[in-house]
């Protein structure tokens, strides 16, 4: 096997120089070389043992004893092990930390071995390479992915190339542009492919790309595995094709680079050629509908802000009944095409199983369908067990009921989509007959147990079986005729492991045994014989049971290999399995909840009535619905109100109802109509990045920077509380700048939260901006939500009111009414920037980019008198307020 030669290694070197290693050591020291990144477990009997600075890392991570084992030149070799059976858990917690780990066996037989016993490495554990249905997630793919940059007069060009080992998909794409804008581009992908292991090259400058320790484990390779050339190639001989056409790769260069190091690597840590990776395909930059990071998050796609895995989009959705259902579901959420065309399928198809009232039926026959696409990749890697193949089988077998109700559907209503799973969901006869003739009803879980061949599948294993079955009937058999032989009524004949058969007299009676007894073995109360009748049968059925576990492990690489020519319609019946899971899972989301078709169309709008958040309508008893319209004319929507109002649910559920409709959901909302969009951003709550040294305020700004630079007139965009993380005056500033860029400039959809009560004037200058509120109503000294959107803006924020709400101590919402009051009076008397947004009644802003951003100048008399509430005055208050007003028109 070739292995993962990231450096030489010094150990290596050192073992050369004359020292004096034990020869186990050397043997240890020698394989270890190869791997000197990743943890080394040597088998050793029963254990796997890890030496030296492997053990120290091992034991402190695992938690197991670190122990000291002899010498070698002249030191303690420190050690730990485990046991050979418990490797798998151990794996997986290391693989999740992000370690690497090399599985070298006892390949040689002890008994003949000259000096160690032979050993090699017989699989590498990465996590980016993982195929093991034990250190999995069952409902998340880990993909591998290299990055390969080539710059060429201050363009770089950047080749990504990334494949899910366990399903077989590759995907290759690239971008260029200057060094900057590759580095957003760049960190943007990798957020959305997610990657659990990175590969880049030894030389290759990345700059602090992957200075995030969220970031996957990376591992560096030689720089020459990126040749571009020997990529292609690479690629050519992995598809067996003479040319990538078919997959739209032409002209590429840089992910060629990418895809070479990619499958170098892969194979290198299978231990063999990945025939299940048949396919390629190629993305292109503008794809899919764009989110930055921050706006995964926001959106709680698939974790929650506090990184729980409930309650997101993905866990309400999720009815899937197959993992294969729900790792496609989770790759939709993340990867909303801008397309409308396979949206439409979607909502076609949904329209059509929701019509023919299937899902529940289908739901029902999917649960008993495994992961076929994990199982096919385990065959193609020869790493499947017995039990995959049997569960395989049966999962086949519900082809035909599945194919049935798909086809009641589309026949019910036009679905070209479910047309095209109906064809992948044809039953592939030859394999399923094979799986059936050979595979036993009820397998062993491995094949060095036995029993996982069918009887009649192959006539030898069948006698051989036979030989050491019919033991029992003979054994009785022979008891008989020897007690009838010799008149020793409790004459016994029996077998255990240690000593074979046997003929069991008590002492009592051994002066009646013949002459052909020989005795085996002299207990305390009886003797123990062998006659050469049960020593030719007992040569033949124990060799007999061996020679079938032989037998059984011959026919079990060959049923493998007979497999194989099944991968690509196996990999197809997956793909067509998933299909339907995640279309029956949204047609069941959307019955139950009473979702709606979207329509998309060409001409930029965004209609939504009565549109709902789909996890918070979930949660609570009476969620209160809401509209929202955007069209040419009416780009960006200022919205006030008071807090908890509903402002970000309300903004949240726009963007979630967009997302859903281009992932080919139904939406929760009477209807939605919806034009292009190319990207949705988000900037919403303020949390600080401590770790990576940015402020609440710099991760404002640097979020509001990307929108800026960024959004175009067909991107939709959250903008919540903008500027409140500075001074008052800074941050009104900013956000009123930032508003009216994202108007005249961007023209991008926005939804504008804000408690900067000065921006509602902008639709005075802006007619394409327009206000609305969440609506509150005061109840004595406490106020009601209501919870509805309406237009205008707000009329006040209900601060304290909400403080008291929370449990506020009463004597510090009082005195925080009276500064209040204060505040506002001397603001008004002796501030007056504050009216250059503030107040309704003031002459409206002269649209004038330059003086003062067209703020209004008016009477501060005038000001101050629109700004008092009298209902939300006590007496004291009110009379305060007329000296204000006496001394201002003084
Ligand atoms: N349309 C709605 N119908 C019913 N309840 C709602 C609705 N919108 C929001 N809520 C409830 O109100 C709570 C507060 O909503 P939200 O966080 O959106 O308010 P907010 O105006 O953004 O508040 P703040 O300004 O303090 O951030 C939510 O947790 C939810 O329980």
């Amino acid at each position: 096997m070739s292995t993962v030669p990231t450096e030489i290694n010094a150990a290596a070197i050192k073992n050369g120089a004359g020292e004096k290693h034990t020869p186990m050591m050397q043997q240890y020291l020698r394989l270890k070389a190869d791997y000197p990144t990743m943890l080394l477990f040597y088998r050793m009997g029963d254990f796997y043992e890890l030496f030296h600075e492997d053990a120290e890392k091992a034991s402190r991570i695992l938690g197991i004893t670190l122990t000291a084992r002899g010498a070698s030149n002249g030191n303690p070799i420190k050690m730990c092990g485990i046991p050979f059976h418990s490797l798998d858990p151990y794996l997986a917690k290391l693989v999740k930390l992000g370690e690497s780990c090399a599985i070298c066996e006892q390949i040689g037989d002890p008994a003949t071995s000259k000096g160690p016993v032979e050993r090699k490495v017989m699989r590498v554990v990465t996590p980016g390479t993982l195929t093991d249905a034990d250190l999995l997630p069952e409902k998340a793919e880990r993909p591998l992915l290299a990055v390969c940059m080539i710059s060429q007069r201050k363009i770089v060009t950047t080749g990504l190339a990334w494949l899910s080992l366990a399903s077989g998909a590759l995907k290759l794409m690239e971008f260029s542009g200057d060094s900057r804008t590759v580095g957003v581009r760049l960190q943007q992908e990798l957020e959305r492919i997610a990657p659990a292991e990175i590969l880049r090259g030894d030389g290759a400058d990345l700059g602090d790309l992957f200075a995030d320790k969220e970031m996957a484990h990376t591992q560096r390779v030689p720089d020459w595995h990126f040749d571009v050339v020997g990529g292609h190639k690479a690629l050519l001989d992995q598809l067996a094709v003479a040319t990538l056409t078919g997959f739209g790769a032409d002209g590429l260069g840089a992910a060629f680079g990418a895809a070479g190091a990619l499958l170098r690597y892969a194979q290198s840590t299978q231990g063999r050629g990945l025939q299940h990776v048949r396919s390629l395909s190629t993305e292109s930059e503008n794809e899919f509908i764009g989110l930055d990071a921050a706006t995964r998050r926001n959106l709680e796609l698939t974790e929650t802000i506090r990184g729980q895995e409930s309650p997101t989009l993905f866990s309400l959705l999720d009815h899937c009944r197959t993992a294969m259902g729900s790792r496609m579901l989770r790759h939709w959420l993340h990867h909303a095409r801008r397309d409308q065309v396979v949206a439409r399928a979607r909502h076609a198809a949904i329209g059509a199983l929701a019509a023919s009232d299937t899902s529940g039926a289908l739901a029902a026959t999917l649960g008993q369908v495994p992961d076929i696409e994990r199982i096919t990749t385990r065959i193609a890697l020869l790493s499947a067990r017995p039990r995959d193949l049997a569960s395989m089988r049966d999962g086949l077998q519900q082809l035909p009921a599945l194919r049935r109700s798909v086809q009641h559907c589309f026949i019910a209503g036009e679905a070209s989509l479910l047309a095209a799973v109906h064809d992948a969901l044809a039953t592939p006869d030859a394999c399923l007959d094979l799986l059936t003739r050979a595979v036993a009803p009820e397998p062993a879980a491995m094949v060095r147990d036995g029993g996982v061949f069918a009887r009649g599948f192959d006539a030898e294993l069948d006698e051989l079986r036979g030989l050491s079955e019919n033991a029992g009937q003979f054994l009785v058999d022979l008891e008989t005729r020897e007690r009838a032989r010799t008149g020793i009524a409790n004459l016994r004949v029996e077998y255990n492991k240690v000593h074979g058969f046997y003929i069991e007299v008590t002492h009592g009676q051994t002066d009646k045994v013949p002459d052909d007894y020989r005795r085996r073995q002299t207990l305390k109360n009886a003797e123990r014989y062998i006659t050469p009748e049960l020593k030719v049968f007992e040569d033949k059925a124990l060799s007999a049971q061996d020679k079938a576990l032989v037998r059984e492990k011959l026919l079990y690489e060959q049923l493998l290999a007979d497999l194989a020519p099944h991968i690509a319609s196996l990999q197809t019946i997956a793909h067509g399995l998933a299909q339907l899971d995640t279309l029956t899972a949204l047609t069941t989301h959307a019955l139950q909840h009473n979702w709606s078709a979207p329509q998309l169309v060409a001409e930029p709008c965004l209609d939504i009535r009565e549109g709902r958040h789909p996890v918070v309508e979930n949660q609570i008893e009476r969620f209160i619905a809401n509209d929202c319209c955007f069209s040419d004319e009416r780009r960006l929507l200022l919205i006030t109100g008071p807090n908890m109002g509903g402002k970000s649910t309300f903004m949240r559920q726009v963007a979630l109802i967009t997302l859903l409709a281009y992932i080919g959901s139904y939406v929760p909302a009477a209807s939605a109509t919806i034009g292009p969009v190319d990207r949705i951003f988000t900037r919403i709550g303020a949390t600080d990045d401590l770790a990576g040294g940015r402020s609440t305020f710099m991760v404002e700004m640097t979020e509001s920077a990307a929108i800026l630079n960024g959004a175009t007139e067909h991107s939709l965009v959250l903008m919540d509380e903008v500027g409140r993380g500075t001074s008052t005056f800074d941050g009104l500033a900013l956000a009123w700048a930032i508003a009216r860029h994202l108007i005249d400039a961007s023209r991008s959809f926005t939804l504008f939260a804000t408690h900067y009560f000065e921006l509602t004037q902008l639709p005075e200058s802006h007619p394409s901006a327009a206000n609305v509120h969440l609506s509150a109503v005061e109840h004595k000294d406490s106020i009601v939500f209501l919870h509805a959107v309406q237009p205008g803006p707000a009329s006040q924020s209900y601060g304290l009111q909400v403080a008291q709400l929370a449990g506020v101590p009463q004597g510090v919402i009082k005195a925080a009414r009276k500064h209040l009051a204060r505040l506002e009076s001397q603001a008004l008397a002796t501030t007056p920037q504050l009216d250059l947004f503030a107040l309704p009644c003031v002459e409206p802003a002269a649209e004038d980019d330059t003086a003062g951003d067209g703020a209004p100048a008016g009477s501060a008399l005038l000001a101050a008198l629109a700004a008092i509430d009298p209902d939300a005055l006590t007496p004291r208050q009110a009379l305060d307020q007329l000296y204000q007003l006496k001394r201002l028109s003084a």
